[in-house]
């Protein structure tokens, strides 16, 4: 297994060209929280933001949209359930995070056949929370894209099969190469399957960061990394090395660390990564 190091964030993070705008950086839409939720669609898309995407928008059940624009109004939002404007963003879209707060009822259920139906195959999916287990309830088939999973170990043993005292590296190897997606299994030392077949592991990270909305952070993070940086495989592993080390950083002075904190510090963190590279 090898192992995801500081060196690796350095030379993904690079200063900004001069001649860029917005669209230079991406294009982000954060599909995801219902009624009961919303506060995790609202961290997904505040990672994205903090984390650099150039244009980031929120597609939600509208009960969240106040909630969302007071705490950032930087993110656009629309109605996941609408279709026609759905149907006309989707496609604009670099990256798609789908399952924060999504929930598995019907309403969730009806929003993700629509986003898998709707994506494109250049697109980059983040399938977290939720969808994943949406997928694994409902046997879905996943689109063709370039897809990232996201799962907890239990969103893992729903979708692979493998029970939690099973999942070694052979094993979830074998089940990640046949969904043909890169896997972040997410953990105390969160592991990263890549479609090459190289398995990474996380060399950072704090138990100050078991609390909710952890996950739902990450996968803004990744996906404000893989709408900026290229290849796709570098920025997953230093999205993930940079979601841990900002909180170990902050643990050294907190008993805990919340996931909103994170994403305040990214701006910093990744200015110092592209000062260094
Ligand atoms: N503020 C918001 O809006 C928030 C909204 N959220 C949204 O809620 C939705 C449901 O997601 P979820 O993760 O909360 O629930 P679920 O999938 O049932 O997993 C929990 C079960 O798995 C088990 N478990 C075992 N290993 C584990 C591991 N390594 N890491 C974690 N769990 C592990 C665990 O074991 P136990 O705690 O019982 O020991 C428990 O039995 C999803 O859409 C998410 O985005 C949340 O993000 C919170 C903040
Ligand atoms: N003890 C721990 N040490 C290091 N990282 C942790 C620890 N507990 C949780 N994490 C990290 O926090 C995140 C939790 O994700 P997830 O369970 O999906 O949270 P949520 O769905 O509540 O947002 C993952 O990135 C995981 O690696
Ligand atoms: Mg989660």
């Amino acid at each position: 297994m090898q192992q995801i190091t500081a060196d690796l964030v350095q030379q993904v993070i690079q200063p900004r060209p001069t001649e860029s705008h917005k669209g230079t950086f991406g294009r982000v839409m954060v599909i995801g929280g219902n009624q009961q939720f919303g506060g995790a669609a609202i961290m997904s898309a505040t990672a994205a933001v903090y984390g650099g995407a150039g244009l980031v928008t929120c597609a939600t059940d509208l009960f969240n949209a106040t909630s969302l624009h007071a705490q950032l109004p930087e993110a656009m939002v629309l109605a996941a359930t609408d279709k026609a404007q759905m149907a006309t963003l989707l496609p604009k879209m670099d990256v798609i995070v789908v399952g924060p707060g999504l929930g598995t009822d019907t309403w969730g259920q009806t929003v993700l056949q629509q986003v898998f139906q709707q994506v494109q195959p250049q697109q980059v999916v983040i399938i977290d929370g939720s969808a994943i287990d949406l997928v694994a309830s409902q046997g879905l088939t996943l689109p063709q894209a370039q897809l990232v999973l996201t799962p907890h170990q239990m969103e893992w043993q729903r979708l692979s099969g493998i029970a939690i005292a099973d999942q070694q590296v052979a094993c979830n190897l074998a089940v990640q190469q046949q969904l043909q997606a890169t896997l972040v299994l997410k953990s105390a030392r969160t592991q990263v399957y890549l479609p090459n077949g190289t398995v990474w592991e996380n060399t950072v990270g704090t138990p100050a960061m078991a609390t909710g909305g952890m996950g739902d952070t990450l996968t803004g993070v990744l996906a404000a990394f893989a709408a900026q940086f290229k290849p796709l495989d570098q920025a997953i592993l230093a999205g993930v090395y940079t979601h841990s080390a900002i909180a170990s950083e902050l643990a050294q002075q907190q008993y805990v660390v919340l996931p909103t904190q994170i994403a305040r510090q990214l701006p910093f963190f990744m200015q110092e990564q592209a000062r260094r590279g």
